[in-house]
């Protein structure tokens, strides 16, 4: 045998739900560390093994990169085929599905993510999936069904309602871990949607529906790390009205920040023991904040403290890595075979776990052609439309992650320390809502594996978010609200129009720093960024910054990053920004990826003719020098 089976035996109850015949319906509901990612791709294995399925007639679909990562890195154990299985996220599906009818890149590109589902329900419901290569799925597969709400739920209660006749399905999940709730606008249709799914499965399937309840915790192994189950039931019976729920809820997370009371706090982050014992720590630790906001500044005093650590990216963000930059510059061929990138890859920086068959394969899903090869252009083509799969996009292992709740959902740690909550009677009753907050308290209790301690919440009086550019901002707080020191950086922030070009001073020709960003520039790296010169390129931005690594400059920040600045600047139609930072400093390199645009200008600039360069991506919040703010920064000229 193989997988899993040399680590552990499956439950009975997994044992049945991995064993159903591929036709079969199956609900598996299951409370945290019960084990519903391992039982599941040890399902898909049997549906290739012991059902004969083909991989390519399996559709796994998910909510967040997350699962996408848990999923497939898990199958990627388990024997060759299974490994074959695509895990998509439910957006990569729908994008990947309307790109096969009459939508383009470009099309699509203006739409937002709900507006994309819409569509893809409408072709659902048109019979595109029938006309497409793959044609009707033979099993569908849905991991955390608890966050399908909104357009999504209908989306898939579509594809449901077309496929089913004909096949089968194996939905898992968990309410009391739904925290995605957002994606529904108005509070009480959220609570109402919460749910919703599962009822609506048990509904449609009525009669042949195999529901199995998955009881144990594999996970916790020290009363501390199993302090949160027990109120796991309780979550899972919170009434769906809004104002029902709201007693029960405020009374299970009064009572889970009291048992979060009971384990040890950790300690001051300031404190260089504190700081050791973080540094120091072998195993895997995870810090989780309710917002982005308190992990923002945690990361910013870690920082500060030198404590290595890595910022959990948003459940959307998928770079291309890379080696995929790496792979098209090594040879002149646009198509290779597999040999040939076999030969290729122990000079591609294909990170330490990626078995170099398995990236052949996953390359081949974008850019095969149909006698078996693969085809470069095409591979470019989909790294510049950002279609690279998800599961290529693996961070590199760290062993501290700091991350919001919802970010860290189906993930495990062998050390969590969650930020301890505001009590919900501190928060704006007309925004909040008890029963989700409940939920992200529980998800993030229930992490690890053997340590959970309590860790004091930063000040974050002074952060705002700006509902409109979407991004947390440093403002001068209630005293001085129009004071602006800062502002979070996102993966939108670094230009990739064009490589890096440099401003004229030696050793930043685009080569040059190329070869730097493939040698030089690592995950964690701190870089700043200068202002280069005083006209913006339009009256809603700023003027542009340059992305500086060791006084090296490696890339220039995007259009959407002056404009959003200039936004949080307080630029708005009636009101002009005539000063802007010299510098921004605190951000750090989140890690070097492959960007892509036109062949000819990587040819006109000496980077070969393959439209494929590096670019880097940042994290961290950003912090405002305003000495020079009227002026250039010191070194520098206009060009
Ligand atoms: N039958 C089993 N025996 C021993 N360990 C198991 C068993 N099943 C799963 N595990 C282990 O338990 C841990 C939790 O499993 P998994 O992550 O699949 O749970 P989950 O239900 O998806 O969790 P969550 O919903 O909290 O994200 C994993 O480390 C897994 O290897």
């Amino acid at each position: 045998m193989t997988g899993f089976d040399a680590l552990f035996e499956p439950t009975p109850a997994q044992q049945a739900v991995i064993t159903q015949p591929y036709d079969a319906r199956t609900l598996a509901t299951a409370g945290p560390g019960a084990g519903k990612t391992t039982t599941l791709s040890l399902r898909l294995e049997h549906l290739i093994e012991v059902e004969e399925l083909d991989p390519a007639d399996i559709l796994v679909l998910t909510f967040s990169q997350a699962a996408v990562q848990a999923l497939s890195g898990r199958a990627d154990r388990l024997s060759g085929p299974t490994s074959r299985v695509r895990v998509q996220t439910f957006d990569a599906w729908a994008t990947a599905l309307l790109l096969q009818t009459e939508h383009t890149v470009e099309s699509l590109s203006g739409l937002d993510h709900d507006s994309r589902i819409e569509l893809a329900t409408d072709a659902i419901a048109a019979g595109v999936v029938e006309k497409t290569e793959q044609g009707f799925p033979a099993h569908v597969v849905i991991d955390e069904v608890q966050d399908l709400m909104g357009v999504r739920r209908l989306m898939v209660e579509a594809l449901l309602e077309r496929f089913t006749p004909a096949c089968g399905l194996t939905v898992v999940g968990d309410i009391a871990q739904a925290v995605y709730g957002f994606q529904v606008a108005d509070l009480e249709e959220r609570n109402q949607e919460t749910g919703w799914f599962l009822t609506w499965v048990r509904n449609w399937f009525t009669d042949d529906l195999v529901e199995i309840h998955l009881g144990d915790n594999f996970r916790a192994r020290t009363a501390d790390a199993a302090i949160a189950l027990s109120y796991g039931d309780s979550i899972r019976q919170l009434p769906t009205d809004r104002a029902r729920a709201e007693y029960a809820a405020n009374a299970v997370h009064d009572s889970l920040r009291r048992a979060l009371e009971t384990v040890p706090d950790f300690g001051d982050l300031d404190d260089p023991f504190v700081q050791a014992s973080l540094r120091e720590f072998e195993g895997s630790s995870a810090i989780l904040g309710r917002t982005n906001a308190e992990v923002l500044l945690l990361s910013e005093s870690l920082n500060r403290s030198g404590v290595p650590h890595r910022l959990q990216r948003s459940a959307r963000a998928r770079p291309a890595p890379a080696w995929v930059a790496a792979l098209t510059q090594a040879t002149e061929m646009v198509e290779i075979a597999e040999d040939r990138f076999l030969e290729l890859s122990p000079n591609l920086p294909l990170p330490a776990g990626l078995d170099p068959r398995r990236a052949w394969r996953t390359l081949r899903g974008v850019a095969g052609t149909r006698n078996g090869r693969l085809n470069l252009d095409a591979l470019v083509r989909a790294v510049a439309e950002r279609r690279l799969p998800e599961e290529l996009s693996a961070s590199a292992e760290t062993r501290l992650v700091l991350s919001t709740v919802h970010r860290a959902k189906g993930l495990e740690f062998d050390r969590v320390l969650v930020v301890k909550p505001r009590a919900l009677t501190e928060l704006d009753a007309d925004r909040v809502d008890p029963s989700a907050e409940v939920r992200a308290l529980f998800v993030a209790m229930t992490r690890p594996r053997d340590d959970l301690f309590r860790l004091t919440r930063p000040a974050t009086w002074m952060m705002r978010k700006d509902a409109e550019v979407d991004r947390w901002y440093v403002s001068g707080g209630r005293h001085n609200p129009s004071a602006r020191s800062g502002m979070e950086c996102t993966e939108f922030d670094v230009c990739h129009e064009a490589p890096a070009m440099g401003v004229g001073l030696p050793g930043e020709d685009s080569a040059e720093i190329q070869q730097y960003l493939a040698t030089s520039v690592h995950e964690g790296d701190g870089i700043e960024l200068r202002r280069l010169h005083d006209l913006p390129e339009s009256t809603a931005e700023t003027p542009p910054y340059g992305i500086f690594h060791q006084d090296r400059l490696i890339g220039e920040t995007s259009r959407r990053f002056r404009s959003d600045l200039w936004r949080i600047l307080g630029g708005r139609r009636t009101y002009e920004v005539r000063r802007w930072p010299c510098r921004v400093t605190g951000l750090r390199i989140d890690t070097v990826e492959t960007a892509a645009g036109f062949a000819a200008l990587t040819e006109r600039l000496g980077l070969g003719g393959r439209g494929a360069w590096l670019a880097p991506r940042l994290c961290g919040l950003g912090r405002f020098d305003w000495t020079h703010a009227d002026q250039l920064p010191e070194g520098h000229h206009h060009p």
